[in-house]
């Protein structure tokens, strides 16, 4: 668990983190989102210490990190940014195994650890271990900074506009990836975006910041069907309102028995990816199917306008 409490960090004139407080639970992805210049690196960089805070502490599973050494407190945390941030000269296997070497860990664990997390990461190792950054395309050189990151078994991953660089479609991917990763380790995630999308994707919590403030911090949900007046607001209160809502539900959540004629829609997809499927389709109701194909039901257009709407008492009791 992370603990900010009251933490404000000021450049010269500038309040960029401006009293702060939040609890980070472990296991969970947080994402900081928030216009340019509203704090959020900042906030991220406080809590591995790249930054120190003006006032206010931050606790890690109750202790206050700044009794520890910065460098000490970032080999326990992962840090990934834009960009990647990898050593261009450096082959991805050493990039990978930066922050192992720093701990003295010994060449053959190092190797395996590095082997373990291409292949978790979809690199052959031995097609891409021994590459330089340059020579792998966005998406890779995404992945290997964020298996840079994790490398030495972090429990916290501190992930700064990561998929900022990528196009829309290995951005999608990228987004699945750290999702599905996130619930294999298990660990806390704490991501920063300019995306409300990405954070209504991403985000167990969504931390929405605005001049150093912290305007709110609540689920998806509870931030789009009751958002904090002001900034917050004017943020998610867009005309894509209705299609956000239901990119938060799932086929499953409304699925109906019965059957229907065209092309399937797996229950794991949203209720906005149905909703596209039935208007291409010109239908009013589509199979649904589980993952292996097996036929779960029907989606119907009527279903999805019903919570479409802002029916909020409806949309809470839904699973995020
Ligand atoms: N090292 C620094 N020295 C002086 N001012 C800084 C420094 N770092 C950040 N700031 C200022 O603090 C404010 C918050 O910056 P921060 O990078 O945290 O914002 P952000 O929300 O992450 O923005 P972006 O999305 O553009 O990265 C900005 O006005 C920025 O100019």
């Amino acid at each position: 668990m992370i603990e900010v409490r009251q933490v404000s960090r000021r450049f010269g004139s500038q309040l960029a983190v401006d009293n702060v407080s939040l609890t980070i639970e472990r296991g969970t992805i947080t994402v900081l989102v928030g216009t340019s210049g509203s704090g959020k690196s900042t906030l991220l960089r406080i809590i591995n210490r790249l930054i120190e805070p003006t006032t206010g502490t931050v606790l890690i599973n109750g202790q206050d990190t700044s009794g520890l050494s910065g460098e000490e407190l970032r080999r326990g945390i992962g840090y990934a940014i834009q960009g990647h941030g990898l050593f261009p000269h450096w082959t991805v296997a050493r990039n990978i195994g930066t922050v192992p070497s720093l701990l003295g860990w010994d060449q053959g664990r190092i190797a395996r650890r590095v082997d373990e997390l291409l292949r978790l990461f979809d690199l052959d190792p031995a097609l891409y271990a021994e590459k330089l950054p340059h020579q792998l395309s966005g998406g890779q050189q995404q992945r290997v900074g964020v298996a840079r990151a994790l490398a030495a078994e972090p429990a916290v991953l501190l992930m700064d506009e990561p998929f900022g660089a990528l196009d829309p479609i290995i951005r999608a991917k990228a987004q699945e990836d750290l999702l599905a990763l996130q619930r294999r380790l298990g660990i806390t995630v704490v991501l920063v975006t300019h995306d409300m999308e990405e954070a209504m994707l991403l985000g167990n919590r969504i931390g929405v910041m605005d001049g150093g403030k912290l305007l709110q911090y609540a689920t998806p949900t509870e931030i789009l069907t009751h958002p904090a007046p002001g900034f917050v607001e004017r943020l998610i209160g867009g005309p894509d309102r209705s299609l956000r809502l239901l990119s938060l539900l799932r086929v499953a959540d409304s699925v109906q028995p019965g059957t229907a004629e065209g092309k399937p829609v797996q229950e794991n997809a949203t209720l906005r990816d149905a909703l596209s499927e039935l208007l291409w389709a010109r239908v009013q109701a589509l199979p649904v199917t589980a993952a292996d194909g097996t036929p779960r039901g029907r989606i119907t257009l009527p279903a999805i306008l019903d919570l479409a709407g802002a029916d909020a008492h409806r949309v809470e009791d839904s699973p995020a």
